[in-house]
């Protein structure tokens, strides 16, 4: 398998009216990977995921996704559509509807799904629902009330949502917050799986969940990359100690 640059960050500044979010921040994660975000409150955790979805424009810097997208210059339509897709903390999964209509309302919008949602799916809908269900081990639950799911149950359809877009790059914002220890071990299990055929970036606090799906993790902390390796090298200096672990 050939390995390219998936997301290029080059010294990236941010400042909200004076205040540098994020000061000189490079980061590159290449296709494929799976890297692991963690860092203390106000680290600029948030600013960068918004950085990279178009939310925020980098003061300064450079941002790429891939070699040809230059994320500084898309709206966050045309980001989404390129193939990065995230999941907030707090899902925001349509209550009302069964996990099926959400999982149908999150589809591209082309013609097809919209006549479909009436009519008769296409198979490559169908199928990409299929695998969505599948992924997410939600397949039993297809015609339950999506607000009768359990806190980690609406995660997952929420992943699930992201799924039908086919993004290329997930970005997880704390995906275990708020779960049991047996929901957080198949998040984990669910992350190991989605590795298999997308890039992902996952942002968490949970050292054990971290442990669990970590290759390599970025520690922010003021806005700056402070170190970066396996979670047991990142533990042990002294820094990352004294500026997070240690407070
Ligand atoms: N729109 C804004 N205007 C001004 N300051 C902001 C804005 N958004 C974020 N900040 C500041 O930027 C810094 C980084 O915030 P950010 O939310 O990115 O941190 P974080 O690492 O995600 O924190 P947490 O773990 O608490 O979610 C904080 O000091 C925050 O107060």
């Amino acid at each position: 398998m050939r390995h390219g640059v998936a997301l290029y960050l080059e010294k990236v500044n941010v400042d909200f009216d004076g205040f540098r979010a994020l000061t000189d921040l490079s980061l590159y994660i290449d296709e494929g990977e799976l890297r692991c975000i963690i860092g203390p409150n106000g680290a600029g955790k948030t600013t960068l995921m918004d950085v990279i979805t178009g939310k925020t424009r980098p003061t300064s810097g450079t941002a790429f996704f891939g070699q040809h997208h230059d994320l500084s210059k898309m709206s966050t339509e045309e980001i989404a559509e390129a193939g990065i897709g995230r999941k907030f903390q707090k899902p925001t999964v349509f209550e009302a509807f069964s996990v099926l209509e959400n999982l149908l309302l999150a589809a591209p919008k082309d013609k097809t799904v919209r006549k479909s949602l009436f009519g008769k799916l296409s198979g490559e809908t169908q199928a990409n629902i299929e695998a969505s269900l599948e992924m997410t081990r939600l397949g039993e639950f297809r015609n339950k009330q999506a607000g009768l799911l359990s806190h980690g149950q609406k995660q997952w359809l929420e992943i699930g949502m992201l799924l039908m877009q086919k993004p290329h790059l997930i970005l997880l914002d704390e995906p275990v917050a708020g779960m049991t220890d047996y929901e957080t071990e198949l998040t984990a299990e669910l992350c190991l799986e989605l590795k298999k055929n997308h890039t992902l970036i996952v942002v968490e606090h949970d050292m054990s969940f971290i442990d669990r799906i970590s290759e390599k993790v970025t520690v922010l902390a003021a806005g700056q990359v402070l170190a970066e390796g396996t979670l047991a090298s990142v533990q042990a200096n002294s820094d990352v100690i004294e500026k997070y672990l240690g407070r």
